[in-house]
């Protein structure tokens, strides 16, 4: 049986002191860093890597996120990303030998408008010409696959229809962390907790030597970054700006209660998005505070006006009861699309961006980062996601197609 469930957590080496050099260092020990370490080992054959990560290993947001798993993007390029670490989720926990806990529910988007029915027969359309499911569905086919779904007229936004994946579904955020650390840790990658990356070190010719920890040197020819959040912060320290904007991003779950609601429902018009763990709460994450911030909490409007809309959208939830909210530091980029590139300086790679809806990229980021930073080229997958598209103008504009910052 595969290792792993609720509560059970397993273990890796724990290494306190980083060796004074490795091949690769990979800043950011959320998901992404630690997947890419895997598959660097395990895919690629290099053993020599350190994954340095500043607070505790998964604590970002890879442990803040309401564990949304879909690829029916609009772009060809994006449902090409996301659609490739859709089908990393579906053998993870066998790769892995450890449940991750995917759960493939369904992901139901609701329209509530003319503009919403036509953006999402749209994306439906685009994902089957892709070869990825996507389905339309009337409002009462909508609640016939999700019957807590209010679709009466006489609310503020009735549902008009909905757009349904079946393969989306939702994974236990920090077993897929710990899965990925344990099978990088017993392929020789050191896992280094508690030590923060203060410096980015470039030799005469302007390559990459190393990183300034908060426990010394480390050398290093390559140095990946996959800090989320903080990315900018990070490669500012190479002299690189990045186009990103940090903003709080909330969450919060309910008192756990019975198997109520099986599938996950988002709606852009409304903002909200909600499915059940499997501990019973249910999960509910809003639209991100409008400034920028590197706090891990946001305003209470923003969880007020989700849950009115929550309880509009699902009115058996009235009287439920908030257990608690948070909030992680996304990293925006203009066009709500990630970057898993090479930057301008030599041996220093960056995958950053995912923002709102990095989660469900954490096997595929994680695989094409990999490739990327072992071939010092990226994947045909990941090749347009590059820093120079923003220079160039050639954007990938997810947040005009969803006209929502998911
Ligand atoms: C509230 C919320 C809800 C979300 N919901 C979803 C969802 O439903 N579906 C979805 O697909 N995505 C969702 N996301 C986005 C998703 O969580 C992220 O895009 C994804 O987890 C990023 O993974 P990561 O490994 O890059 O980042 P992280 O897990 O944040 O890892 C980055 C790590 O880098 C470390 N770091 C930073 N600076 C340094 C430094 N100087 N030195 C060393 N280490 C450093 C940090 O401590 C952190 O642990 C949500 C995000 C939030 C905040
Ligand atoms: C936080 S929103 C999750 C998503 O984009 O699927």
């Amino acid at each position: 049986a595969l290792g792993g469930h609720l509560g059970w957590k397993p273990q890796w080496r724990s290494v306190e002191q980083p060796k004074k050099a490795y091949d690769i260092i990979i800043v950011g020990g959320g998901g992404h860093g630690l997947g890419a370490a895997y598959y660097l080992a395990k895919q690629h054959g290099l053993r020599n890597i350190a994954v340095i990560e500043r607070g505790w290993l998964a604590g970002g947001n890879t442990a803040r996120n309401t564990t949304i798993i879909r690829s029916n993007y609009l772009f060809d390029e994006s449902s090409s990303y996301y659609e490739h670490s859709l089908k990393l989720w579906e053998n993870l926990s066998q790769e892995l030998n450890y449940n991750v806990m995917f759960s493939q529910r369904g992901c139901l988007m609701v329209a509530h408008t003319v503009h919403d029915v036509q953006v999402f027969k749209r994306h439906v359309h685009a994902n089957r010409l892709n070869g990825i499911d996507n389905e339309w569905l009337s409002a009462e086919e909508a609640k016939e696959f999700c019957p807590p779904l209010n679709i009466s007229s006489n609310i503020r936004y009735p549902v008009l229809g909905a757009s349904l994946q079946r393969r989306a579904g939702t994974a236990r955020h920090d077993a897929v962390a710990w899965g990925f650390a344990r099978a990088a840790s017993d392929m020789g990658v050191d896992i280094i907790e508690n030590c923060e990356v203060t410096g980015i070190n470039r030799g005469p010719d302007g390559a990459v030597t190393g990183v300034e920890t908060t426990k010394g040197t480390v050398n290093a020819k390559k140095v990946a970054v996959s800090a989320a959040g903080h990315s900018s912060v990070v490669l500012e320290m190479a002299g690189i700006r990045l186009p990103l904007q940090s903003n709080p991003l909330q969450a919060l779950v309910s008192e756990p209660v019975k198997p109520a609601f099986p599938t996950i429902v988002m709606s852009n018009t409304i903002h909200a998005y909600i499915s059940q763990s499997d501990k019973g709460e249910m999960v509910i994450g809003a639209g991100t505070d409008s400034y920028v911030s590197y706090t891990q909490r946001g305003g209470l409007h923003i969880p007020a006006e989700t849950l009115a809309a929550i309880c509009e959208l699902f009115p058996m939830f009235r009287r439920l009861r908030m257990m608690r909210s948070w909030g992680g530091i996304t990293d925006n980029t203009p066009d709500r699309s990630p970057i898993t590139a090479k930057t301008s300086v030599p041996g220093l790679y960056v995958n950053c961006g995912w923002g709102t809806g990095g989660f469900k990229a954490t096997p595929g980021a994680a695989n094409l980062f990999a490739w990327t930073i072992a071939k010092n080229e990226p994947h045909p997958i990941n090749a347009p996601f590059t820093i120079e598209r923003f220079r160039d103008g050639v954007m990938i504009d997810e947040a005009a197609a969803a006209a929502v910052a998911h």
